[in-house]
């Protein structure tokens, strides 16, 4: 190609939510990164676009989204996000203010949260081989006990009574059940574990159960099993390598996911996608783990979540080879030991951004695509 004409580079624009403590540390060393991707590869952009929906503009202001924040956001191709959470706010006013209006109002009912033993890096489970831990869980990320039904009388007495109804529709759990099976039939195993708590929960998760079955009929090559959530937790810690692709209800796998994380070494590496997999709506990316004030303002919060998190960003816009490349990076990184503390390492957040935009730089620059 002659040297005037330049290749039309792709833009692709993004809505960045940084939110609180930790959540503006990582998003900030995740854009980072993903400049120098797009800059070291060549032929995309990315165009970021923040939106300070913060806890602390929340006192200020009294709302975490503006009336139109669900419209601006449509605007995007996808959406990165930190974490939501301060000690000034109480927790349900902050995830209900900002997250779950997110992932309701812009259908991504499902939320994927891969683990795996990284390179270089332990589980504390002294048996586990990386082969032996890779799983991918398959939250639902729309109704269930998030359903956000229910209601208080007798507010401030000693009479006071709450309900927090949990709702189970056919529509929301054939969807989850069909996306499960899809990605249990995507990966080597093709083997999906299905979890419930049916045995005390005699309507809707009886339903979770049959649905679950019902699709399985069409899918004859994926092996099923199904586990009630307590004893899904001993499995997960004893026979890890017995599961591969695993399906949840939106609390169960909120939960059993921050468990996988801590298996894999730390919450701190734990990605997830919240999708709409009709791609109406732009999709939502972000590390697994809160805002953790316990850190905040240290600068020591491990950012691989927050870039794989990134990675998978990438993928879901369409640059696959380029999410490839990202993990490449962060795992010889990881391999080389440059980790931080929840990992066992020495180095702090800014220190392990630098060491990965240095490999991918290392590794690809100079490429022409
Ligand atoms: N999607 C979200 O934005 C989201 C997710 C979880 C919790 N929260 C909110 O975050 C706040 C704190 O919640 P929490 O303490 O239960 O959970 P958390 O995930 O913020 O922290 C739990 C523990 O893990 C550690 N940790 C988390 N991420 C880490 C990282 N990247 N590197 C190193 N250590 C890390 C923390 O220091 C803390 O000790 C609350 O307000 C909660 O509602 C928000
Ligand atoms: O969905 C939730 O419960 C919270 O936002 C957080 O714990 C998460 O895992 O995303
Ligand atoms: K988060
Ligand atoms: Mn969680």
């Amino acid at each position: 190609m002659p040297s005037h004409i330049h290749s039309v580079s792709k833009i692709h624009r993004i809505a960045s939510i940084p939110g609180d403590g930790i959540g503006v540390e990582i998003t900030q060393a995740a854009e980072k990164v993903l400049h120098v991707l797009a800059k070291t590869l060549g032929g995309f952009e990315f165009d970021f676009t923040t939106f300070d929906w913060s806890s602390a503009n929340f006192l200020k202001r009294g709302w975490y989204m503006p009336p139109d924040g669900i419209e601006q956001l449509k605007n995007h191709d996808a959406i990165y996000f930190g974490a939501v959470g301060s000690p000034d706010v109480p927790d349900h006013i902050s995830l209900w203010g900002l997250i779950l209006p997110i992932r309701k109002s812009l259908n991504q009912y499902v939320n994927v949260r891969p683990t795996r033993i990284l390179p270089g890096t332990t589980s504390p489970l002294t048996t586990c081989k990386p082969a032996d831990l890779d799983w991918v869980i398959v939250r639902e990320n729309s109704e269930g006990e998030y359903s956000g039904q229910g209601g208080t009388s007798h507010g401030d007495t000693t009479y006071a009574v709450a309900t927090e109804v949990s709702i189970f529709s056919y529509t929301g759990i054939h969807r989850i059940m069909k996306y499960a099976f899809e990605t249990a039939r995507s990966r080597p195993r093709k083997k999906l574990t299905m979890v419930t708590k049916s045995n005390a929960q005699r309507h809707g998760m009886v339903l979770w159960d049959k649905i679950f079955y019902e699709v399985a009929k069409e899918y004859e090559d994926v092996e099923i099993d199904k586990m009630l959530v307590d004893a899904m937790t001993v499995r997960m810690v004893l026979n890890p390598e017995s599961m591969d692709t695993i399906v949840a209800t939106n609390l169960h796998a909120d939960i059993l996911s921050d468990l996988a994380a801590a298996l894999s070494g730390s919450i701190g590496i734990a990605p997830s996608s919240n999708l709409d997999p009709t791609r109406e709506n732009p999709s939502m990316f972000e590390p697994i783990h809160g805002s953790a004030p316990d850190i905040a303002g240290k600068g020591i919060a491990n950012p691989v979540g927050a870039f794989w998190s990134a990675a998978e960003m990438v993928r879901w816009v369409g640059q696959e080879v380029a999410a490839d490349k990202l993990m490449q990076a962060i795992e010889n990184v990881t391999k080389a030991g440059i980790k931080t503390k929840d990992l066992g390492g020495q180095k702090n957040t800014e220190e392990v951004t630098t060491a990965v935009c240095q490999e991918i730089e290392r590794l690809f620059g100079g490429a022409s695509s």
